[in-house]
């Protein structure tokens, strides 16, 4: 499966309904909110139709009482005014406070939906896209669709119901007049229709560009140890730079195409003007029209365009929306192709694990493990060696199904990897990776990650039960035990110390198979004696599968594997698999 999410854009042109079916897919999420939107809905209706009547009441007012000079009805008029537009100034408030919750609940949701899709998704997915455009998508993205919806979709709303209103006064008073004044607008109509593809598209790249500059930042803030040891400043400022000036060239071109919709509307709406001037002269001239109908369908047709104008503006606001949601819906139509499988009834192995013609590639490269067989036994000690980029890692991880293989099947106690539940897998398979990942907290709370046995321990049974597996002498090392405070990213730990830490998280597990991929390589002797010890006071059923450079590591091994050029051959003893890194050493 392609995870590539810069490579599956849904804002080609082929597509034409995405938007639609983008827009659909976003109510469906929403539609526990119905009740706030119906409010909302009928507060801004109020609101425009209050707007709308007050002109009428002015007008009234003036021919009426005004003219006659009956002040007494001026003042009962003004006060009907006063109450009219502190009433619009409530349903405003009201329409403006349901939508902002609105907003910002849509924003919390969207944000989890959007965090947990990428929890679920798998090691491929992050091998091919980058971070930093990923938190883009998570923070800014998402915000762009809370903004239409919080300021500008009740905004439209009322914006219609005025041009509609409008629009219906015109017809009704004089048809053909009403006609040729609306003409513009399906000019109008026409022209946005056929540019807010590519308007969108613009809005797109602009955000494409955004997430780019991201992950740039991102990449150099993760590595700013070797930016500074080799003094590559001056080579990150000028890769951000670029990444920047890219940026603003494209939001440039998205706020260009933003900013088209609005003189085309105020063209458009000079134009209904000037068409309704033009023609009600003539039939004025001709006797079919009067003045005072002129002046009141002129006041229509500026009630028509005005909103139609602010229309443009929000159109432009649900472009952007439109753009960042297709960002959005491009992770959350993503689904884990590692989900359990049914299992088939043929092809069971008899061994704790079997690689049967098992074929690999990284989702975007080439093959790199080629029809490898082999097997693992209950209890036994294997070792994996072999020249740097053979193929140890990914052996390790298709174990660990961090991925599948392409082709042959891998079985884990007779049935297929592939069939078992991920909680149930990862119960079994312990896994210690080279650089080991530590999260925020304290110690304790690392040790226990995944480890629902233990959870609820106190630190005194925790540590009874570390010291069952001859783990507390680990736990000592650090001055506060258990408690240690612990940051991710922070340095405050030797690259040795945690992977001590790595090592108790994986044995306390008490895993069928453990794999230790380079696991030691940056501790000392004496520790490394220390957790051989560990290792062998390990249950007797406990599978270990060591990948180490060093060859004293693995001494103790059971079998040797060894790994080359993406095969897995037999090594035999440590003397022969000595024999075959040099060999391979003198042939490269
Ligand atoms: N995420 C990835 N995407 C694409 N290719 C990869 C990826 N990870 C590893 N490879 C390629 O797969 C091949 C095997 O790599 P692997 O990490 O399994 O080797 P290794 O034997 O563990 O090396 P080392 O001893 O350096 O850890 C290499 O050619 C490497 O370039």
């Amino acid at each position: 499966m392609n995870y590539n999410l810069l490579n599956t854009s849904t804002t080609t042109p082929k597509q034409k309904n995405a938007t639609y079916t983008a827009l659909k897919k976003l109510l469906a999420m929403m539609s526990n909110e119905r009740k706030t939107l119906i409010m909302a809905f009928f507060a801004i209706i109020i609101n425009s139709s209050l707007n709308l009547v007050g002109p009428l009441i002015i007008g009234h007012t003036i021919d009426k009482y005004v003219q006659t000079k009956q002040f007494h009805g001026v003042l009962v008029f003004s006060g009907v005014l006063l109450s009219i537009y502190l009433f619009a100034f409530g349903t405003s408030y009201l329409q403006s406070k349901l939508m902002g919750g609105f907003g910002q609940r849509m924003l919390f949701q969207l944000r989890n939906a959007v965090f947990n899709k990428l929890q679920e998704l798998p090691v491929a997915f992050f091998n091919q896209n980058k971070a930093g455009d990923l938190i883009s998508r998570v923070n800014n993205d998402t915000d762009k669709l809370n903004q239409f919806f919080s300021q500008s979709l009740m905004q439209f709303v009322g914006s219609l119901f005025i041009m509609t209103g409008a629009g219906i006064f015109l017809l009704s008073i004089n048809f053909k007049l009403g006609a040729a004044a609306l003409c513009p607008a399906l000019l109008l109509f026409i022209f946005t229709r056929t540019i807010s593809p590519w308007v969108k598209s613009r809005n797109a790249i602009n955000m494409k560009s955004l997430g780019n500059m991201s992950s740039e930042i991102q990449e150099s803030l993760n590595n700013f140890k070797v930016i500074i040891a080799f003094n590559r400043r001056d080579y990150f400022r000028q890769r951000f730079n670029e990444a920047n000036k890219q940026q603003y060239t494209t939001a440039v071109s998205a706020g260009l195409a933003n900013n088209l919709f609005m003189p085309v509307f105020s063209f458009t709406s000079n134009l209904g003007q000037l068409i309704v001037l033009s023609l009600g002269i003539y039939m004025i001239a001709s006797g079919a029209f009067t003045v005072g109908l002129l002046i009141s369908f002129l006041a229509y047709v500026t009630n028509f365009y005005n909103p139609l104008r602010q229309l443009a503006a929000l159109w432009a606001n649900f472009q952007v929306a439109m753009a960042g949601w297709d960002r959005i819906s491009q992770i959350l139509a993503l689904q884990n192709n590692l989900e359990p499988i049914p299992d088939s009834a043929t092809n069971k192995s008899d061994s704790l694990l079997e690689f049967k013609d098992v074929h690999f590639a990284y989702p975007d490269g080439k093959e790199v493990i080629h029809n490898i067989n082999f097997k693992l036994e209950k209890g036994k000690t294997y070792a994996l060696v072999g020249p740097t980029g053979g193929g140890k890692t990914t052996t390790a991880s298709l174990i660990a199904r961090l991925y599948d293989a392409t082709s042959g099947t891998i079985y884990l106690n007779g049935k297929d990897i592939r069939s078992y539940e991920a909680t149930e897998r990862t119960k079994k398979i312990g896994f210690i990776l080279q650089e080991p990942f530590l999260f925020t907290g304290t110690i304790k709370d690392n040790i226990l990650y995944g480890n629902e046995k233990y959870a609820s321990y106190s630190n005194e049974a925790l540590i009874e039960e570390l010291k069952q597996a001859g783990l507390e002498q680990l736990l000592n090392r650090f001055e506060k035990g258990l408690d240690t405070p612990l940051k991710t990213g922070s340095d405050s730990l030797s690259l040795g110390q945690k992977q001590l830490i790595a090592f108790i998280r994986a044995v306390l597990r008490n895993p069928e198979i453990l794999i230790l991929d380079e696991a030691t390589a940056n501790i000392d002797t004496i520790t490394e004696q220390l957790l051989e010890d560990i290792l062998q006071r390990l249950p007797s059923s406990t599978t270990r599968v060591i990948i180490a450079h060093r060859l004293n590591t693995i001494a103790n091994a059971d079998e040797i594997y060894f790994v080359n050029s993406g095969q897995v051959i037999r090594a035999g003893s440590l003397d022969d698999a000595m024999e075959m890194l040099m060999h391979n050493k003198r042939e490269s």
